[in-house]
């Protein structure tokens, strides 16, 4: 099972702009030579891979993507003006797939890597360009090309940044539902297969990818409850979320068993980074928080966060708390490529 991004794209490049038929127009001269000019090419569509995004929802937002035509030509031999070219900035790891959704036109997989999806169409020339010894006034001028539309499909395959872990109920489904108001949840879009919810969560100027997986029970890893057929999709997270209920009578044992589960799941699940949470405290007082919070720690959690999924308490503290963990993964990710390709150059 993968999580995919997949976003379909309508590029069109621009025409180029139509020659023109002009002839001089001078004092004491009755027939002026031609002198119209060139259309100006019209505008290419690229592609480029750029750093810091990390998932395809601007495409969700933009899906046509027009460059610009180019100007016709003027008389004086003005050649029109080339129309701009448009980028579609995508992530690193994007590949871009004809219409069919099979033949793959593009792998971004290098930063700054630039692919031309549709190039702009070539201007006409202007009526100057027929000249010729044995027709001096030509009428004649080509039109410009038209550009290239095509639609494309934008597919990326995501890695979860955040696992969410916890009990069933512990408030995971909540927590992303709070978090990734922000921005559309991606669960909306039309993935293939998506069991496990996948949002992507917006704090301070940063996005992440954060998985929600059904609870896990006891003996998870082995098979139960639903709980192990989803803890593959966090094995490449860079820091686990661990949500604890403060209301359920059995923190520790509850706390307790996730670790368990983690633990024996294997895959360094439980030498991941953590981030542990007391979760649902709109339902405690200050004198519980307090008591639970030093319940965990004494049991061995550590820096046990406080945070209502529900009523928003603590929950932009812990999204930042996430954020370092979250950075220092890409940062390696960013050096483990640069190693691959050989010494780092200025
Ligand atoms: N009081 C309170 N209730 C909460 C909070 N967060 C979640 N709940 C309630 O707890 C119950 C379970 O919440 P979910 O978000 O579905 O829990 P979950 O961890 O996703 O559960 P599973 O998907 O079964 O693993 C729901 O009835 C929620 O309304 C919270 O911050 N405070
Ligand atoms: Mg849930």
């Amino acid at each position: 099972m993968k999580f995919l991004d997949l976003c379909k794209v309508y590029v069109r490049s621009g025409s180029g702009g139509n020659g023109c038929i002009s002839f001089r127009r001078e004092k004491f001269v009755e027939f002026g030579g031609p002198d119209g000019g060139d259309g100006g090419k019209g505008g290419d569509v690229w592609a480029e891979a750029v750093d810091g995004l990390n998932t395809l929802i601007d495409f969700r937002y933009q899906q046509h993507w027009f460059a610009q035509n180019g100007q016709g030509g003027m008389g004086r031999n003005r050649t029109g003006k080339d129309g701009d070219d448009i980028v579609l900035r995508v992530p690193v790891g994007t590949e871009i797939l004809d219409e069919d959704e099979e033949t793959v036109i593009a792998d971004m997989t290098e930063l700054g890597q630039r692919v031309l999806l549709a190039r702009g169409g070539n201007g006409g020339w202007g009526n100057l360009q027929f000249k010729t010894s044995t027709n001096q006034g030509p009428r004649r001028a080509n039109s410009g090309q038209e550009g290239i539309e095509r639609t494309l499909w934008l597919r990326l395959k995501l890695i979860a940044d955040v696992g969410l872990v916890g009990l069933p109920n512990a408030g995971k489904s909540t927590f992303l539902a709070a978090t990734s108001n922000a921005r559309p949840k991606i669960a909306d879009y039309p993935f293939t297969t998506l069991h496990p919810n996948l949002g992507v969560v917006g704090v301070d100027d940063a996005e992440f990818v954060v998985a929600d997986i059904p609870g896990l029970i006891e003996g998870a890893h082995e098979g139960r409850g639903l709980g192990d057929l989803f803890l593959g999709h966090i094995e490449r997270c860079a820091v686990l979320l661990h949500l604890v209920d403060g209301t359920s009578g059995t923190l520790i044992e509850d706390w307790q068993t996730i670790l368990d589960e983690l633990a024996a799941y294997g895959a360094g699940l439980d030498e991941k980074p953590r981030v542990t949470v007391l979760n649902k405290i709109d339902a405690l007082d200050d004198e519980e928080r307090e008591f639970l919070k030093d319940e965990l720690e004494a049991a061995g959690a550590k820096d046990v966060m406080l945070m209502s999924g529900a009523t928003r308490e603590g929950v932009t503290e812990v999204l930042r708390a996430l954020r370092p963990h979250v950075n220092a993964r890409r940062r390696a990710e960013r050096i483990e490529a640069q190693e691959d390709e050989g010494p780092w150059q200025p």
